[in-house]
């Protein structure tokens, strides 16, 4: 293989499951080297020799020129000007636990997670900036309603870049683009990660509904319920002027609230239809990031004391062994 030529960006993207598999295509549509660290040496081996991801997204072909595969992280993060984390929030701090503060110096980190550190409860720039001395500025998070499934079928989709510097995004915001995706920046950093964990809560209430029975009917007014609570919350926690209406909130409650492709809304499903969270994660290849958050938004709430009855009955089926059919009935009540 020929040696990088140094003056593109180089981005290290951290994560082996169906996120990191669809960034890693879109990068490849771009003028970027593109490190890709797995845990998990026999996928890095496969990746090497077949040019796919044996687990997630198998169809996606790799090209195989522009992307090298690690297995220690450290090496992937050398000569990085970008790392992508695009491990679910549970495992973060284990996949990061040999980076020192000296391997980020200098680069930009874009969290494409949408979880909490669980126990710490907090967010994953917050954790970034504090466990590796990261200055907030050269820190982005990718948010925006994106399936990794319809990236892999090119189908037209969207993103948002937050960062508090905005032209740092905006510069990342164009490595992101593609003749199937539109990326564009914003400022609310903030905004956009605890939209983004709060979403993944009201897919599983949307999932457990179903799984029980109701309808569309229903599903509507639990979604435009559930906007009140995100915005109540986010009020709350960080307040300022946003438009919850725009793509990066609202459109990424929809997508997950109706897709065929949400985790997070099958988990819920299966929990509504009788299964225990265990069977139901059994079952799933993939990781519901909302089960890990609402642990942690159930945490952070007893500060603020906002009214979220949706995230309550979430918490206590999950959390509390509570009956889906009565903690959603009690629900009912409760919706307008
Ligand atoms: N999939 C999407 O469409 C999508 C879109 C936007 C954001 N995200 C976010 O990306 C992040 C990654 O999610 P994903 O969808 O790629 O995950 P996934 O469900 O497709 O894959 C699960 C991932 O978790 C890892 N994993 C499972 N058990 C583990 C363990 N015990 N220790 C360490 N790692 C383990 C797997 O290796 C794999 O990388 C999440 O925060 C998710 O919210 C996903
Ligand atoms: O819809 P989910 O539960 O698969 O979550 C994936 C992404 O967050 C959608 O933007």
């Amino acid at each position: 293989m020929k040696p990088d030529t140094h003056s593109s960006p180089i981005i290290t993207v951290i994560g082996g499951g169906s996120w990191a598999t669809a960034i890693v295509k879109i990068l490849c549509e771009n003028d970027v080297h593109i490190r890709w660290w797995l845990r998990n040496i026999e996928d890095v081996e496969y990746i090497r020799k077949f040019g796919h991801n044996p687990n997630y997204l198998s169809d996606v072909q790799i090209n195989r020129r522009k992307v090298r595969t690690f297995y220690q992280l450290p090496k992937a993060l050398e000569d990085a000007t970008h790392v992508i984390l695009a491990v679910p929030a549970a495992f973060i701090q284990d996949a990061m636990k040999d980076v020192r503060p000296e391997d980020l110096q200098g680069k930009v980190i874009i969290s494409a997670i949408k979880g909490l550190i669980p126990n710490e409860n907090i967010l994953i720039t917050d954790w970034v900036e504090s466990a590796f001395s990261v200055p907030k500025g050269q820190i982005c998070v990718i948010a925006g309603p994106c399936h990794a499934e319809e990236v892999a079928l090119e189908k037209q989709s969207y993103l948002t870049i937050a960062s508090t510097d905005v032209l740092q995004a905006a510069h990342f915001a164009k490595m992101m683009s593609c003749r199937f995706l539109q990326a564009h920046a914003i400022k609310d950093i903030y905004g956009v990660e605890y939209c983004a964990v709060m979403k993944n809560v009201i897919a599983l209430a949307c999932g457990i509904a179903h799984g029980l029975n109701y309808g569309d009917n229903f599903q509507a007014v639990l979604v435009s319920n559930s906007m009140q609570e995100i915005q109540r919350f986010v009020d709350a926690i960080n307040p300022m002027q946003r438009d919850l209406m725009a793509s990066a909130y609202l459109g990424d409650l929809l997508v997950t609230a109706y897709s065929q492709f949400s985790r997070n809304r099958t988990f819920g499903n299966m929990i509504g239809r009788g299964y225990s969270v265990k069977s139901a994660q059994v079952e799933m290849n993939m990781i519901a990031e909302g089960y890990y958050a609402i642990k942690s938004i159930f945490a952070i709430n007893k500060q603020y004391q906002v009214n979220m009855p949706i995230s309550k009955a979430v918490y206590r089926i999950l959390y509390e062994k509570a009956s889906p059919a009565s903690e959603i009935q009690k629900l009912k009540a409760q919706l307008r």
